[in-house]
């Protein structure tokens, strides 16, 4: 286990050359920032860290499937009590979709309460013919396109701050206060339900978790054990200021804790084994999360969870792949292979997002809703031959009416992009297209072709 004396300094963290992190002009003022969020209380509690951990143990022994989900970067402008509410009840309904259609415990993740910050392709982003800094996320610089917009401001941190914080209270009144009640469950989803096929598929769905709930009543099952759900927050841990700054140490253990988020992640771009982010967050006991991209091999995928997580500890580490539609069938099988061969008991996640951007003839940086399946098939088809657990899905949604990706029951096409598309980075299911992902990812997981429990035990190596 970790040490307190043990975690880097933020100097000790520069010194390893940090990528994809802001250059702020005034270093003073920076220490300024940092020296008030160290005094700030932190926004979530070790214990919640350590029973998410639990539940992403059972996740990585074929016993749960995680849900996780949220804006691609959430912004300040979008902390709104609807806002909130529309992802909460949009991941809430693909949760139940999960639960009852698939019967499998579902650990529920939001991509939410500090989602603030992007790596980046480019460092800078060029209009008709002025070049300024990439949009970084709300955490490092605004979207307006002007160099006083896009300047690095390290007062941003406390907004993310605030942000997470307000989102978080919000999120966490509403999973234990009685909207997630399972009672209401036809009510998440009342004023949509009309014109998508999803939706009535959802009412139906509902309708007989009403009967399911009115039985249990009957027989006399309390249903007030059905009024709250267990719902943690996560993000990509990038911003190192921030992530250092809410490093603390629980009093219970004395041991280091990111207290940022319960889980918290490392990018495909920030995920280098010596550098400052893994040096960073090996520190911490939260469960990790790892993206995995189409160029991994299994070496790396190895020697990341030995840095990681070299105690083996259950529930420690996921690896987050996200290879692409067209690459996953070839890549992931021997990273999955000698990852399990080796003895190690990871949770395996599946983002079929971000191997599948591509730009629209109209210039809209977009998805295929048959991309992302098709990359989940994937996702499934290599499990099921290993005999390994495909343990969840990371997604980028939001619960609004967008138009961000293409195709999906409602049919959309490139040319409806322009009706509604408002993510600031990449482009997000909408609620219709997240719910149809839920049925179908439901109907993969009830087809009796995936073995359940124990993929370490149950695993035959494979000659690779
Ligand atoms: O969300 C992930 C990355 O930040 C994003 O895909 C990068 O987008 P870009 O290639 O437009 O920089
Ligand atoms: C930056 C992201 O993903 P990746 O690191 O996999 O590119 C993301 O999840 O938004
Ligand atoms: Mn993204």
């Amino acid at each position: 286990m970790p040490e307190v004396s043990t975690v880097p300094s933020l100097d000790q963290l520069h010194a390893l050359n940090p990528v994809q992190q802001p250059t702020y002009e005034d270093t003073g003022e920076v220490a300024d920032v940092i020296a008030r969020l160290r005094k700030l209380p932190p926004l979530v509690f070790a214990a919640e860290c350590d029973k998410l951990r639990t539940k992403m143990a059972s996740v990585a022994a074929g016993e749960a499937f995680l849900l996780q989900g949220g804006d691609c970067a959430e912004t300040f402008d979008g902390v709104t009590a609807s806002n909130i509410q529309n992802k909460l009840r949009t991941l809430l309904s693909m949760a139940v979709v999960l639960t009852y259609a698939a019967q499998v415990p579902i650990v529920k993740v939001g991509r939410m309460a500090g989602q603030y910050a992007k790596p980046r392709s480019s460092a800078v982003e060029t209009r008709g013919g002025v070049t300024l800094p990439a949009y970084r996320g709300d955490a490092v610089n605004g979207f307006a396109f002007s160099p006083e917009s896009r300047r690095p401001d390290p007062q941003r941190l406390l907004g993310v701050y605030n942000a997470s914080s307000a989102t978080w209270n919000l999120t966490r009144a509403f999973v234990t206060g009685g909207f997630a009640h399972l009672r209401s469950v036809h009510t998440w989803n009342a004023d949509f339900v009309k014109n998508s096929a999803a939706g009535v598929q959802y009412q139906n769905l509902a309708s007989e978790i009403d009967r399911a709930l009115a039985f249990m009543v009957a027989c006399g099952i309390d249903d007030n054990v059905f009024g709250t759900v267990d719902f943690f927050s996560s993000h990509e841990a990038l911003i190192l200021e921030y992530e250092h700054a809410l490093t603390r140490i629980d009093s219970r253990t004395s041991l280091p804790y990111g207290t940022s988020g319960h889980f918290l992640w490392i990018g495909e771009r920030t995920r280098q084994l010596d550098g400052a982010h893994v040096e960073l967050l090996r520190h911490v006991r939260n469960p990790l999360g790892v993206k995995l991209g189409p160029t991994t091999t299994a070496d790396t995928a190895l020697e990341l969870a030995d840095r990681l997580d070299p105690d083996h500890e259950p529930g420690r580490i996921t690896f987050i792949t996200r290879m692409g539609a067209g690459k996953i069938r070839d890549v992931l099988p021997e990273v999955v292979a000698k990852v399990t061969a080796s003895g190690r008991q990871v949770a395996w996640v599946c983002d079929p997002m971000h191997g599948n951007t591509f730009e629209a003839r109209n210039g809209y940086k977009t998805r295929a809703f048959s991309d992302v399946m098709e990359e989940l098939n994937g996702f499934f088809d290599v499990h099921e031959e290993l005999g390994t657990w495909p343990g969840g899905v990371h997604v980028e949604l939001t619960g609004d009416d967008v138009t961000e990706c293409v195709g999906g029951s409602d049919d959309l096409v490139e040319a409806d992009l322009v009706n509604r598309y408002e993510t600031l980075c990449d482009p997000r299911l909408n609620r219709n297209q997240s719910l149809e992902l839920a049925f179908l990812v439901a109907e993969r997981l009830t087809t009796g072709r995936i073995r359940r429990a124990n993929p370490v035990q149950n695993y035959v190596p494979v000659s690779l």
